[in-house]
C-alpha cells in the first residue's frame, strides 16, 4: 500500500515544521491576511496544523461539510476563488522552501484543490 504524503514526509513533526513557515506566509498576504483578524492566535495554529494534515492526506477530523461550515462566516465576508487560490499558492510555496519534491506538492494541492467547493460554499 502506498504511503501518504503525510507518511512520506515524516509524519506529525514534519506538519509542525510546515506550519510555521505556512503561518507566516498566510499572515504576511496582504490578499487574505484580513480574514485572519481576530481570530484567536493559539485556535489559529491549531487550524493551520489540522489544514496541513489534510492537504497531506494525514488523519484528521474534517468532512466537507465541516469545511462548509468552518467557512460560511467568511463567504459572507467575501470568500472567494481569489482568496483560494492565494491560499494554494502559500502552501506550494511553504512545500517548496521546505525542499519537498515535486511530485508530493502537486499531490498535497490536488487534495487542498478538492476541497474548494465545499469551503466557497457552492
Ligand atoms: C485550501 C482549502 C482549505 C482548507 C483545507 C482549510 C481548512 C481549515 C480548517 C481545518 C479550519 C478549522 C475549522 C474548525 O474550526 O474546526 C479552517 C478554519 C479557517 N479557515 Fe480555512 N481552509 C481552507 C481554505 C481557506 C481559505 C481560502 C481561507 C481564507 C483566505 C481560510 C481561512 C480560514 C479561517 C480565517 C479560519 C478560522 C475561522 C475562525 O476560527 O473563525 N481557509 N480552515
Amino acid at each position: 500500500m502506498s504511503q501518504s504524503i503525510f507518511e512520506q514526509l515524516g509524519g506529525e513533526a514534519a506538519v509542525d515544521a510546515a506550519v510555521e513557515v505556512f503561518y507566516r506566509k498566510v499572515l504576511s498576504d496582504d490578499r487574505i491576511s484580513h480574514f485572519f483578524e481576530g481570530v484567536d492566535m493559539a485556535a489559529q495554529a491549531a487550524k493551520q496544523k489540522a489544514f496541513l494534515t489534510m492537504a497531506f492526506g494525514g488523519p484528521h477530523g474534517y468532512s466537507g461539510l465541516d469545511m462548509r461550515r468552518a467557512h460560511a462566516h467568511l463567504v459572507e465576508k467575501g470568500l472567494n476563488d481569489f482568496h483560494f487560490d492565494a491560499v494554494m499558492e502559500n502552501l506550494a510555496a511553504t512545500m517548496q522552501e521546505l525542499h519537498v519534491p515535486e511530485a508530493l506538492i502537486a499531490e498535497a494541492a490536488a487534495i487542498a484543490e478538492s476541497t474548494r467547493n465545499d469551503v466557497l460554499g457552492r
